[in-house]
């Protein structure tokens, strides 16, 4: 192996890990179980390191460690902040395939916002897990309410399936989720709607 355990743990920060060991080993045997020389040039370091390191960091959201801090600063609004196409790519739990596109998020600040790029980082940290479209978007309104104590917080996430565009229905397609977190006004509904018809049309 080119790379122990130990030097994979300290590379990664032991905190933030996966369980090296049997990942090299599940690899292994996924390889051999298709018919494949896991010894072969170009497969050594693929079980050695290269998934694991990938599914390391691809599950990244079931790991409180790697959660992104969530810096805020007072601000006297309690108007909608509204972020429209954040890129998301995440793994479907049936198939271990992505499944990608865009996440429109937007909450009611209460005495503070928060930066940015923070949103765009939680969004992302959430998605690195493995789930279904509907838990995801579920977890980005709950986690975000949570962490940014907002009384309303509203998500929706576009994203098609490679499961379905690969194999099984073996066509592409989108599919949209929303979740909501508080009581909205209809015009806070509406807000959020424009902004993503918005970015829709450009
Ligand atoms: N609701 C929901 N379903 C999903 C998601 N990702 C994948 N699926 C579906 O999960 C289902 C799994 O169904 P199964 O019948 O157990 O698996 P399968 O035989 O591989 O199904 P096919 O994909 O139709 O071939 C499929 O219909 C997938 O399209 C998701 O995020 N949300
Ligand atoms: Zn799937």
């Amino acid at each position: 192996m080119t790379n122990s355990h130990s030097e994979l743990k300290q590379q990664t920060g032991s905190e933030r890990d996966i369980d090296y060991e049997k990942a090299q080993h599940g690899v292994r045997l996924l390889l051999e179980a298709v018919g494949e020389d896991p010894e072969r040039h170009g497969l050594t370091e693929t079980w050695q390191r290269r998934v694991p390191e990938t599914f390391s960091t691809l599950t990244e959201g079931q790991r409180e460690a790697s959660k992104p801090t969530m810096r805020t600063f007072d601000a006297q609004t309690d108007d909608l902040v509204v972020k429209t196409d954040i890129p998301i790519y995440s793994l479907c739990e049936h198939h271990l395939l992505p499944f990608f596109g865009t996440a429109h998020v937007a909450y009611r600040p209460d005495g503070e916002v928060v930066g940015l790029s923070k949103l765009t980082r939680y969004v992302r940290w959430q998605t690195r897990q493995l789930t279904m479209q509907e838990r995801l978007t579920n977890d980005i309104a709950s986690g975000l309410a949570d962490e940014l104590e907002a009384p309303a917080v509203l998500v929706e996430v576009n994203a098609t399936h490679l499961c379905e565009a690969m194999r099984g229905v073996e066509t592409e397609s989108t599919t949209t989720t929303r979740a909501s977190v508080g009581d909205l006004t209809e015009e806070e509904r509406e807000q959020f709607r424009d902004a993503i018809i918005r970015e829709e049309d450009l």
